[in-house]
C-alpha cells in the first residue's frame, strides 16, 4: 500500500492519527468523461469521444469499486469494445501489481509491471493515490477518470449511438431516488464497511458500524416489497450496493469486523443478492478468489498473518424467489 509524490511511489499506510482514527477516503483525481460527441461531461475539463477499441479499464477484481465498472460494460455489452486488464489480488508495498497469477490480465496497452506506472504514464508528476479502477484512453494517452461512480454512469450511456446492448440503468425519471439510494449507501455501506475495517479507535468504529447496520436494517425493509431499490428495474443503485453485498459475508464480516448480522440472516436482503448474482452476465464478473486472498493477504495491519479463511459456504445460486415482487412496493 502507498502512492505517488511527484510521480515517486512511496510506501505508506493510510493516516488515521490526524483525524481521530477515522479513515477519510480522498476524492478521486481524474475526472473526465466518454460522450457519445467527446463533449465535456459533467466534471472534467475534456470530452472524450465514444469509439469502440478506444478506451482500456484497468481493474481489480477484489475491488467493490472496480466491479461496478466491469459489471456496467458487461451489461451494457461492451467487452469488445473496451479491452480490460486485471491486477493480481495481493496488494502490498509495491500497490497494484500485474504480477502472474489466475484471474490476472497482464497490461497489453502500457506494458506496466505496477498500476502506478500507468498513472505516471499519463501525468509524470502525479501525486495522490493509485487506485483502480482506471479508465484509459489509448488515443491520447491519457486517463479519463478513476471514479467508479462516474465511469459506471458514462459506460451506462455513451456507446449507446454505436451499438452497446440497449438498457438504461440510470434512467431520467428515477434519478432523484437514485441520487439519495446513492448518497445513503455510499456514505454507510459502500464505504461504511471501509470505515468500520480501517478504524484505529473504537469510537471511529463504532460510529461506522451502526450506521451501517442501520442502513442494512432499512434496505431489508424496503426490498420486502421492492424487487430492486427502485421497483421494477435494476439501476446503477443495485449495481453499487450489490457489489459490497457479494463481498459482506465472505470479507466484511469478519476482517473488516462488520459482524452485528450476516446478509445470509436478512431474509430479504439475501435473496436480492442472489437475484443480482444470477442476473445474466453478472456471476461471471464474481472473483471469490481474487475477493478473499486480497483483503486477507494485503491488509497487514489487520491480519498480520495473512492467512485466508476457508468460510463461510455461500451458495449464491440457490432459488432467490423474487421473481414474483415485479410491481413497485407500495410502501416500505
Ligand atoms: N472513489 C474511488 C475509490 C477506488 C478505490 O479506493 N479503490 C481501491 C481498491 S478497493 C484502491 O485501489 N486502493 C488503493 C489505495 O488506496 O492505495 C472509486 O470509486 O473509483
Amino acid at each position: 500500500m502507498g502512492l505517488l509524490v511527484d510521480g515517486v511511489w512511496q510506501d505508506q499506510w493510510y493516516d488515521t492519527k490526524s483525524t481521530g482514527g477515522r479513515f477519510v477516503r480522498k476524492d478521486s483525481d481524474f475526472r473526465s468523461w466518454i460522450t457519445a460527441d467527446g463533449s465535456a461531461g459533467p466534471t472534467g475539463q475534456d470530452g472524450f469521444k465514444a469509439e469502440a477499441g478506444r478506451y482500456h479499464l484497468y481493474v481489480s477484481l477484489a475491488c467493490p469499486w472496480a466491479h461496478r465498472a466491469l459489471i456496467m460494460r458487461k451489461l451494457k455489452g461492451l467487452e469488445a469494445m473496451i479491452g480490460v486488464s486485471t491486477v493480481h489480488w495481493r496488494m502490498l508495498d509495491r500497490g497494484w501489481t500485474f504480477e502472474e497469477g489466475p484471474g490476472v490480465i497482464p497490461d497489453s496497452i502500457n506494458g506496466a509491471d505496477f498500476l502506478h506506472q500507468v498513472y505516471t504514464a499519463a501525468k509524470p508528476d502525479y501525486t495522490g493515490r493509485v487506485t483502480v479502477p482506471v479508465l484509459w484512453d489509448k488515443a491520447s494517452a491519457a486517463i479519463v477518470n478513476n471514479e467508479s461512480a462516474e465511469i459506471i454512469r458514462m459506460l451506462n450511456s455513451a456507446f449507446d449511438g454505436i451499438e452497446a446492448t440497449p438498457g438504461d440503468y440510470y434512467p431520467e425519471d428515477l434519478r432523484p431516488e437514485i441520487h439519495a439510494l446513492n448518497a445513503l449507501i455510499y456514505d454507510t455501506v459502500n464505504n461504511g464497511v471501509y470505515k468500520a475495517g480501517f478504524a484505529t479507535t473504537q469510537h471511529a468504529y463504532e460510529e461506522a458500524v451502526r450506521p451501517l447496520f442501520e442502513t442494512l436494517d432499512t434496505l431489508d425493509r424496503r426490498l420486502s416489497s421492492r424487487r430492486y431499490l427502485c421497483g421494477e428495474r435494476m439501476t446503477e443503485a443495485d449495481i453499487r450496493l450489490f457489489t459490497t453485498l457479494v463481498r459482506f459475508d465472505p470479507v466484511y464480516v469478519g476482517h473488516f469486523k462488520c459482524n452485528l448480522r450476516r446478509i445470509a440472516d436478512y431474509p430479504h436482503l439475501s435473496g436480492y443478492l442472489r437475484d443480482l448474482y444470477q442476473t445474466a452476465g453478472i456471476a461471471e464478473t464474481v472473483n471469490m478468489h481474487h475477493i478473499k486472498a486480497h483483503y486477507y493477504e494485503s491488509h497487514k495491519t489487520i491480519n498480520p498473518t495473512g492467512v485466508v479463511p476457508l468460510g463461510p459456504v455461500m451458495d449464491l445460486d440457490a432459488p432467490h424467489g423474487r421473481e414474483g415482487l415485479i410491481k413497485e412496493g407500495a410502501s416500505e
